[in-house]
């Protein structure tokens, strides 16, 4: 039986984690969480494989590449490209991957642009305000699907 694949991307600014901005953010590292990533997915019998990027062509163009490597689902904090990338909605919708939407802080009790998501209707679901649990609850949750969809 093939390892299920799970696609951890996280979007603009989000290297600085656990840098900068801690009342927000928290002091957890990206490299943390995604070495956490890795291995609760381990657990979870699938490979998991992460990605993060200040540029919003290398996010579409990794989706694009998530599509020919067999990813079953992706987990992405879009960040700021969260609130106005089309060209992340149709790539993430075009290769049709099921997916989760993920962000550190509550961004509907932040300033009001940050309300609106351009992905939040297309997502299997949406997980913020949870810190940085919120990446573990996504990976639960697609670990779980992955194991639903193998049923039927
Ligand atoms: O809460 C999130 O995870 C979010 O996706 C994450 C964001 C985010 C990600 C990284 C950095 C910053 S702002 C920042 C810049 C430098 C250092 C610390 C924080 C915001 C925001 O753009 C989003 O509106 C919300």
């Amino acid at each position: 039986m093939p390892a299920k694949k799970i696609l951890l991307l996280n979007g603009p600014n989000l290297n600085l984690l656990g840098t900068r901005e801690p009342g927000i953010y928290g002091t957890t590292t990206l490299a943390d969480i995604e070495s956490a990533a890795v291995s609760q997915a381990k657990a979870g019998d699938a490979d998991l494989q992460y990605f993060q990027t200040n540029h919003e062509g290398q996010l579409v163009d990794r989706i694009h590449q998530a599509r020919l490597d067999g990813v079953e689902a992706i987990v992405i904090n879009p960040a700021a490209f969260t609130h106005y990338s089309v060209a992340l909605r149709d790539a993430i919708t075009g290769v049709n991957i099921p997916f989760v939407e993920v962000h550190i802080s509550n961004v509907h009790a932040r300033e009001e642009f940050r309300h609106k998501s351009f992905l939040s209707d297309k997502a299997e679901a949406v997980i913020c305000g949870l810190g940085t649990f919120g990446y573990k609850a996504a990976i639960e949750f697609c670990l779980t699907e992955i194991k639903t969809r193998a049923k039927l």
